[in-house]
C-alpha cells in the first residue's frame, strides 16, 4: 500500500477547510502504488483523491502535472481533474508534503489484460498523444537518458544481492544505450507510465486515465516502447505478439507510426525496460522505514529488458506493414 506521509485528522481538517468539498464522511490510504502517498476521501459531496507527492515528484513540476490534466480533459481525455480550493489554487501542502485533491474516476485496472485491452490502450494513447500537441507548458523527461545513470550508481553495490551478476548487466545496457539513444524522433507529450494499473476500463471500454506524474516532453514511440513491456507479456514474462500487434495497430489507427520511430522501437523498448529496472531497483533496496508500500519486482523488468535485447525489428513485435 503506498502511504509514506501519515495524515493526522487535524492537519486534514485544516487543510480541508480551503475546499469546497463538503465535511469528511471517511478518508483511507490506497492500497496501491509505489510513487506518491495516495488517499480515498469521501465527503457529502462525493468521493476525490487526495494524493501527497512523495520523492520522485519535484514541487516544481506539479503546476505542469496540473495543467496537462486540465488541458487533456478539455481535449476530450478522461482523466482526474484537479479540484481548486477557494483561492482558485490546485496544489496545496499538507503534512508537509506538496498535496493536490483531483476528482474520483470510476472504473477498474485489469490484473489480466487481453487483446482488447491492449487494443484500448493504444487507442487511448495516441488520441493522447494528439490531444496534448497545443498544451503550452513543457517538462523535459527527468527519467530518460541522463536520468538512468545516477539511478544506476545508488543501486550498483547492491545490484547483486537481487541477482547475481544484475549490476554487470544493467552497466552494459545502460554504455550500449548511451550510444545509439535517438533524440530526433517526433515526440510531444507523453505519459511515460501508461501501465494497467493506470488505465480504468468499465467491463471491456476503456473509462480514463490517471497517475500523469511521469509525464513530460518525450517521442511518442517511447510511450509505445513502454506500453509493450507494461501490457504485452504474459506472467511468465513470454511476449503475447498478438498483445502487441492489438496495441500497435490500435495505436496506428490514430497516428501512424513513421518508419523512424518504428526502426527505433527495439532500442526504445529496450530503454523503457531498463528505466523501469533500475527505478524498481532503487526502491526495492530502499523501502523507507514505516512506508506502507509494496515494492514491485525488478527482476520483471531484467527479463522483459532480455526479451527485448533479442528483438530485431518491429515486426517482432508484431508491427504489421
Ligand atoms: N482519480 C482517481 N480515481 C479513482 N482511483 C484513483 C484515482 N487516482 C488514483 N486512484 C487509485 O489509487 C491507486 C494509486 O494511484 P496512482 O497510480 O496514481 O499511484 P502511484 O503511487 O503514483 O502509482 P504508480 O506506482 O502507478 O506510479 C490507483 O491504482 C487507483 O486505485
Ligand atoms: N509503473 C511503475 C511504477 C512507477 O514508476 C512500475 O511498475 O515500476
Amino acid at each position: 500500500m503506498a502511504v509514506y506521509t501519515e495524515v493526522s485528522d487535524e492537519a486534514l481538517t485544516e487543510f480541508l477547510a480551503l475546499y469546497d468539498v463538503g465535511s469528511v464522511v471517511s478518508f483511507k490510504g490506497i492500497a496501491e502504488g509505489v510513487e506518491n502517498s495516495n488517499f480515498l476521501l469521501r465527503t457529502t459531496k462525493g468521493q476525490f483523491i487526495l494524493t501527497l507527492y512523495e520523492k520522485r515528484v519535484a514541487a516544481a513540476d506539479l503546476p505542469f502535472f496540473v495543467g496537462l490534466m486540465e488541458h487533456l480533459s478539455r481535449r476530450g481525455v478522461t482523466c482526474p481533474q484537479p479540484v481548486r480550493n477557494r483561492a482558485g489554487e490546485a496544489l496545496g501542502t499538507l503534512a508537509g508534503r506538496p498535496a493536490a485533491i483531483v476528482t474520483f474516476l470510476d472504473g477498474l485496472w485489469i490484473r489480466r489484460p487481453n487483446v482488447r485491452h491492449c487494443a484500448g490502450v493504444g487507442e487511448a494513447m495516441a488520441r493522447m498523444h494528439l490531444a496534448g500537441a497545443d498544451f503550452s507548458l513543457r517538462r523535459e523527461n527527468a527519467l530518460s537518458l541522463a536520468g538512468w545513470p545516477p539511478l544506476f550508481h545508488a543501486a550498483e553495490a547492491q545490484a547483486d544481492s537481487v541477482a547475481p551478476g544484475l549490476r554487470d548487466e544493467a552497466a552494459t545496457e545502460l554504455a550500449f544505450l548511451a550510444a545509439r539513444w535517438p533524440n530526433r524522433l517526433p515526440g510531444g507529450v507523453i505519459h511515460a507510465d501508461l501501465f494497467n494499473d493506470n488505465v480504468f476500463f468499465l467491463a471491456e471500454r476503456l473509462s480514463g486515465l490517471i497517475d500523469f506524474y511521469f509525464a513530460c516532453n518525450d517521442a511518442f514511440a517511447y510511450d509505445l516502447a513502454i506500453c509493450l513491456s507494461a501490457w504485452c507479456f504474459e506472467p511468465d514474462n513470454a511476449f503475447n505478439v498478438s498483445k502487441g500487434q492489438a496495441l500497435i495497430s490500435a495505436y496506428e489507427r490514430v497516428r501512424r507510426l513513421g518508419d523512424d520511430e518504428v526502426a527505433a522501437l527495439p532500442l526504445l523498448a529496450r530503454g523503457a525496460a531498463l528505466r523501469f529496472l533500475l527505478t524498481r531497483l532503487v526502491d526495492w533496496l530502499n523501502v523507507p522505514a514505516g512506508a506502507k508500500v509494496a515494492p514491485k519486482n525488478p527482476l520483471e523488468y531484467r527479463d522483459k529488458l532480455r526479451f527485448h535485447q533479442r528483438v530485431r525489428s518491429a515486426a517482432d513485435y508484431g508491427l504489421v506493414r
